[in-house]
């Protein structure tokens, strides 16, 4: 069992005169190493959740541990690096000004933030950029010195909210990089996104909650996969064989491939083997995670889903 860098029992919050939880009952474990995508639609209480295992948010009741620690232990709060949705800069600080701040506000020492500053600026795509004011950047240029900000410090888990909300495409690729190779170093991430395909490409482990309680979490290979179908590829497809694969359920098929929605996978291939069929790829049908997530927010039983697919996208 490995090591987790997040752990949540029943964790609820209720702001006060709020007429229902903003988080109900949630549980979650992510194991440190992971890229965590934690998602839902707006209002489902993924920064109240946030603002809980920081310690900012106090919760109503349940538990949680960070990194091993209780929420709200100080030490570990300078282990995780953190960029808010909406961050608040200091706009006459220039890039190394504001990262020497943050640096500081970490325990850093001068030799230490002399050394990271400028590697931190290039990890994010602006080592041309340390000595320009914070006002002078464009919004995806602060979005990543807000980036920068969070893995000065080579914290063990950084938590991401939006952190591509402002960029453009080769600002997204910088922070996949980046994601990347914080993974690489054993770093666990968080990262809160709508931009479910970035998602998919980038994190290992899923969690999705809706109104405030998880839906469904695990791998994304389990949140994608579509256990009772298989798609089968073959050399043509003859009649019998389409008779052979439709006694084990519905079929959709090409000249060249088959799904079929089964869970016998090998008496299916060998039935179409038995019928003359040349077998020349077996996969298991998966969905996109955009795919899995519409499909959990129209489950849901209660009418008015806050789902908006602008906002799924
Ligand atoms: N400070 C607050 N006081 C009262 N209610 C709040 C407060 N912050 C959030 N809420 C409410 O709690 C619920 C969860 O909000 P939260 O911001 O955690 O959702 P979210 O999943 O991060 O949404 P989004 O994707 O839009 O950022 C919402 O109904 C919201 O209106």
């Amino acid at each position: 069992m490995p090591n987790l860098a997040l752990e949540t029992h029943q964790l609820r919050k209720v702001y006060s005169g709020a007429p229902q939880a903003a988080v109900e009952a949630l549980d979650l474990s992510v194991p440190e190493g992971a890229v965590f995508g934690f998602l839902g639609p707006n209002g489902a209480g993924k920064t109240t959740t946030i603002g809980m295992l920081l310690g900012n948010v106090r919760p109503t009741s349940g538990s949680a541990t960070v990194l091993g620690k209780p929420i709200g232990d100080r030490n570990t709060r300078r282990s995780i690096g953190y960029l808010p949705e909406k961050f608040q800069f200091h706009e006459f600080l220039t890039g190394t000004e504001f990262l020497d701040l943050h640096g500081r506000l970490y325990g850093l020492d001068a030799a230490t933030r002399k050394a990271r500053i400028p590697e931190a600026l290039e990890r994010v795509g602006l080592g041309e950029k340390a000595k320009t004011p914070l006002k002078a950047f464009s919004k995806g240029m602060q979005q990543r010195a807000g980036l920068a900000q969070a893995v000065l410090h080579k914290p063990r888990l950084v938590i991401l909210d939006e952190p591509t909300s402002a960029l453009d495409p080769l600002g997204r690729r910088i922070v996949r990089e980046l994601i990347v190779s914080l993974k690489e170093e054993g770093t666990t991430v968080v990262l809160n996104s709508h931009l479910l395909s970035e998602v998919e490409t980038t994190c290992d482990f899923v969690a999705i909650i809706r109104r405030g309680r998880v839906v469904k979490q695990g791998t994304l290979a389990e949140l994608t996969a579509q256990p009772a179908s298989v798609v089968i590829e073959l050399e043509g497809i003859s009649e019998r064989q389409l008779l052979a694969a439709q006694a084990f359920g519905p079929v959709e098929h090409t000249d060249t491939w088959l799904r079929v929605e089964t869970e016998a996978t090998a008496a299916l291939v060998s039935a179409l083997v038995g019928a003359g069929a040349q077998v020349r790829a077996v996969t298991p049908a998966r969905q996109s995670l955009e795919d899995a997530f519409i499909r959990l927010m129209e489950d849901g039983t209660d009418s008015g889903s806050e789902v908006d697919s602008q906002d799924a996208r």
